[in-house]
């Protein structure tokens, strides 16, 4: 079954988030994909895959796609975060991953968890 899936990625992640799409096109392309500004464009020029943006994570991507989260809209969550750097936009950061659990939506902050999350999807 089609589902929507939120993909993110900090910008020392973006690589491995691409890297990521490119491995599992196959699977992705079956599903909605929503991303925030940055992430979305690099995945729409390089994997050609449709993704409706957001804002910027720092300008409010994350909290938009929190709202979707929140009105059951998103079915999982990949988000790449970048642990060893501070971000400025660190509270819409936590409250993406609160609403998630608040929502019980899938997230996977590693291409581990998401490459489990989305062979799952597949099966539902
Ligand atoms: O900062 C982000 C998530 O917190 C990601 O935003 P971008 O995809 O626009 O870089």
């Amino acid at each position: 079954m089609k589902k929507t899936i939120a993909l993110i990625a900090h910008d020392r992640k973006k690589d491995e988030m691409l890297k990521f799409v490119l491995e599992n096109k196959e699977l992705l392309s079956c599903h909605t994909l929503i991303a925030t500004a940055t992430t979305g464009k690099i995945i729409k020029e390089h994997a050609a895959l449709e993704v409706t943006t957001y804002l910027s994570g720092p300008l409010g991507g994350d909290q938009q796609i929190g709202a979707r989260i929140a009105c059951h809209e998103v079915d999982a969550v990949f988000f790449l975060r970048d642990p060893l750097t501070a971000q400025p936009h660190e509270p819409d950061i936590t409250a993406l991953l609160r609403v998630c659990d608040v929502h019980n939506i899938p997230v996977a902050t590693n291409v581990a968890s998401a490459g489990l999350i989305l062979r799952c999807l597949k099966g539902e």
